[in-house]
């Protein structure tokens, strides 16, 4: 069950991702972690790291780390571990590690980042282990393999083609594909099979007859290359369906006609070692949602990334010469809709990030003006939101920029029939932190969705609820929580631990 490190509290951790929300459900059953001594709780590790003792070992001055100098460092008390390339130095960790020193040592002297992930994909170790880093993994060994699956004869298929409405199907494993067409555009469908969860889609422009469709499949990508008979304008309109899990790509076409096929498409499977392609992004508009809440609206160069509901992109930037990354998941377009800056831009990504004054990237992220640009990785995570898709009610806790990664997962619920009600408890301190509730707003008018704001340091004009997040004020908003089928919960870190228990 995903859980959370409530890191949100720590003002120099500035992570919006889903890495930060529980998930409560009815069959929800805490893990036992192991109870650490005396002086080692989490505050006493933020503590520690915010002193001036090293934790890295070697200096704070980045090593490239080879798998033979890694191995060498698998003692108790000189413990190095990788995770998805890093090397940190977890020796004075140990002893502050929730699932205890022997679990830890199973990690040690190695790339442990399956190891990791099995056990808690969703611990924000970045945040956690900031002040450790001993440097880079040297990535050789780390090779992409490449191989070509089958190159597609579509003969037949295009001799079956109508001139009108032209419609033609085929699969392939667990991928239904159909195009169509008007004079005027062509369309592509992908559907996934029930039983399969929906994958991130990257979709990169090669010249205006060609373009690359890819799919992250568990550990493969899929990569469809599409040539097509004429050229078609950039960017498609793109459209998920969350019920028929389905996604449509539509392109105009430059020349108004018919055609008598798509031209022809190549599948690519790639198996990658490391999950991560990374990619400029250029700054279309920064905007200020709240105080220090800040909209960052992105765009690559014949690139869209389509990510997943629930998951969550690396933001990497190189600050005053160190290079520092923080997670951020993606909100969907559709509460920017009043800035009329999605409907027509179906290749924009937008980011809500927090600016924290102590944080190490907030500053310089949100600092970015128009046409400067942010390295982004591809979508990531595993948080499987389609579990709770047989919930007919669920219930968001969120304090400040908590409220992020529920977006997603608001969008989705609003647009699942199933769901019959979506209640959002939206905490913050004052009226000048509050961003999106009106927004929410004015989609319940006509939905089963509603947004109650709580402030615990309100000024006097204000009308709503007040107070800080307790059992008396859940059950006076909510009744028994307890009663409610699904819960997600996101905030710092004593907001979480609160609503949790
Ligand atoms: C790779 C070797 C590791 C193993 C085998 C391991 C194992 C475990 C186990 C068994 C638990 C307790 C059960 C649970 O609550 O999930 C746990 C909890 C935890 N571990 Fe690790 N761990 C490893 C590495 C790390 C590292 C490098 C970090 C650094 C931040 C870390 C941070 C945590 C945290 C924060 C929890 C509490 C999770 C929660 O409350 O949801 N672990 N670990």
């Amino acid at each position: 069950m995903p859980r959370c490190c409530g890191f949100l509290s720590c003002s120099t951790i500035d992570d919006t991702s889903l890495k930060n929300l529980k998930v409560h459900n009815k069959n929800g059953n805490p893990r036992n972690k192991t109870a650490l001594a005396p002086g080692h709780s989490l505050m006493d590790w933020i503590r520690l790291g915010a002193s001036k003792v090293d934790l890295t070992g070697v200096g704070g001055v980045p090593q490239v780390v080879t798998m033979t100098e890694l191995a060498k460092h698998n003692q108790r008390n000189d413990a190095w571990i990788a995770i998805r390339g890093v090397v940190f130095n977890v020796t004075r960790y140990m002893d502050f590690h929730p699932g205890g020193v022997e679990e830890l040592m199973k990690g040690v002297g190695k790339d442990a980042t399956k190891l990791f992930e099995n056990v808690h994909a969703w611990v924000n170790y970045q945040s956690i282990l900031q002040k450790c880093i001993v440097g880079r993994l040297s990535n050789e060994g780390l090779i992409d393999t490449r191989s070509i699956v089958s190159d597609f004869d579509e003969k037949s298929a295009r001799n079956s083609s109508s001139l009108t409405n032209d419609k033609m199907k085929f699969s392939l494993s667990n991928i239904h594909i159909e195009w169509k067409q008007t004079s005027n555009s062509v369309t592509f469908i992908y559907k996934i099979t029930k039983n399969q969860s929906f994958p991130g889609f990257q979709l990169i422009r090669k010249s205006p007859k060609n373009f690359d469709l890819q799919m992250y499949a568990l550990k493969n990508i899929i990569k469809h290359e599409y040539d097509l008979c004429e050229s078609v304008q950039w960017p498609p309109v793109w459209e998920k369906n969350f019920n028929e899990t389905e996604i449509s790509f539509n392109f105009s076409k430059k020349i108004g006609t018919l055609w008598k096929s798509y031209g022809s498409r190549t599948v690519v499977s790639y198996t990658k070692k490391t999950e991560r392609d990374y990619r400029d992004w250029e700054v279309v508009s920064n905007k200020l949602l709240a105080e220090d809440v800040h909209l960052l609206v992105l765009k690559s160069t014949n690139y869209i990334e389509i990510i997943e509901t629930g998951q969550h992109m690396e933001a990497r930037m190189n600050v005053m010469g160190t290079e520092i990354s923080r997670y951020y998941t993606p909100i969907p377009s559709f509460l920017c809709f009043e800035d009329n800056l999605s409907a027509s831009n179906p290749d924009y990504l937008y980011l809500i990030i927090k600016r924290y004054d102590n944080g190490q990237l907030s500053p310089s992220v949100t600092a970015l003006q128009q046409g400067q640009t942010l390295t982004l990785s591809n979508g990531l995570g595993n948080f499987a939101v389609q579990s709770f898709d047989k919930y007919s009610s669920i219930l968001i806790l969120a304090a400040g920029t908590g409220i992020t990664p529920m977006l997603g997962i608001i969008y989705r619920a609003l647009y699942r029939r199933n769901v019959m009600t979506i209640d959002v408890l939206f905490f913050n301190k004052g009226e000048k932190n509050i961003f999106y509730s009106s927004q929410l707003r004015k989609i319940s008018t006509y939905k089963r969705l509603t947004v109650t704001d709580i402030l615990s340091q309100p000024d006097d004009s204000w009308q709503g609820h007040r107070g800080i997040v307790s059992e008396t004020l859940l059950k006076k908003l909510i009744g028994d929580p307890r009663a409610l089928s699904c819960i997600f919960i996101c905030g710092p870190i004593l907001f979480t631990n609160t609503t949790y228990t």
